[in-house]
């Protein structure tokens, strides 16, 4: 696996308060990877680290290849990075705002931020700070793109955005991703959005990863296994046990869930597997769950 992103042993602690910790992760190339979590879990200070934006007080984060060993600006130049609020330069026109991006990045490309904001019905000559909030939006995400990072990382891009302008955003990312060698990672709370459109996951919850790997094989993985209520599995397996209806519903990984006589698996989707780990880091702090490309 090509390596977008590094971080090992990786934290972040704000006073006595930990923002991230022990965040051990490997992330593929060419991928769009799904950062989610509940209000508060880390996604953020997770995000600026990767970006640089501030220090790590533990471990380490390395990005890839040339944007690995140092920070200069030539490999800056290959990094995106779209903050939550989406900052603009509110006084500038759209078009100033296209010539400083022209001016700043080598590989700008003009014809695409046209293109894009003529779509969108962005007038040029319209001062940033006097558009809605979703234009903002859609403007700070077209120069992230029109910059042609190879890593593009987005903190919750599409919040803002209507249902329509979310679902062709995320598929222009899709296809961006599908055409070169660009890889995205970005946080969302629309985990249904995001199972069309991702490839891998990484499930933040208390300042802790607590599952992370690509998105069908943990699909593959884990089961929601239905049986009599009156029982409660303590299979080494299971990650969260729902009781309802005098039944049941367990999601587990699948190597414990084939041999149970009375019991019937079913396969999951995204959000019912990301809702299962958030509530077992809700109910108890067992160990975060191994990631699911180790063996
Ligand atoms: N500059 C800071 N000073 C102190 N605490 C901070 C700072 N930045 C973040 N935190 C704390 O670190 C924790 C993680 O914050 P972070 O912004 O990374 O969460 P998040 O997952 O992005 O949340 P949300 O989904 O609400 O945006 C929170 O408890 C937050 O209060």
């Amino acid at each position: 696996m090509n390596v977008a992103l590094a971080a090992s042993g990786l934290g972040k602690r704000y006073g006595s308060t930990w923002a991230l910790q022990d965040c051990d992760l490997l992330l593929p190339t060419g991928a769009v990877i799904a950062l989610v979590g509940p209000n508060g879990a880390g996604k953020t200070t997770l995000l600026q680290l990767a970006a640089g934006l501030i220090r790590p007080s533990t471990g380490t984060v390395a990005l890839l290849d040339e944007l690995a060993p140092d920070r200069s600006p030539r490999a800056l130049a290959q990094l995106g990075y779209v903050a939550q609020d989406h900052p603009l330069y509110r006084r500038f026109r759209v078009r100033e705002l296209l010539h400083l991006g022209r001016s700043l990045n080598e590989r700008w490309d003009q014809a695409l931020a046209e293109r894009r904001l003529a779509e969108l019905g962005i007038p040029m000559d319209r001062h940033a700070g006097r558009l809605s909030g979703g234009e903002q939006a859609q403007l700070a995400l077209t120069l992230a793109l029109a910059k042609s990072p190879r890593l593009l990382i987005l903190d919750e891009p599409v919040a803002s955005l209507d249902p329509l302008a979310r679902r062709e955003f995320m598929q222009q990312l899709m296809g961006t991703v599908a055409d070169g060698d660009l890889t995205v990672l970005l946080s969302s709370h629309n985990v249904g959005e995001l199972e069309r459109v991702c490839d891998h996951l990484v499930l933040v919850a208390d300042g802790r990863v607590q599952l992370a790997g690509d998105i069908e094989t943990l699909l593959d993985s884990h089961r929601m296994v239905t049986g009599p209520g009156a029982e409660v599995p303590d299979w080494p397996g299971v990650v969260h046990v729902d009781q309802a209806d005098r039944h049941a519903h367990v999601l587990t990984r699948i190597d414990s869930a084939s041999p149970m006589p009375g019991w019937e698996p079913h396969p999951v989707g995204l959000e019912e597997l990301v809702l299962a780990y958030l509530k077992r880091s809700q109910d108890d702090s067992r160990p975060a769950y191994e990631q699911a490309a180790k063996p």
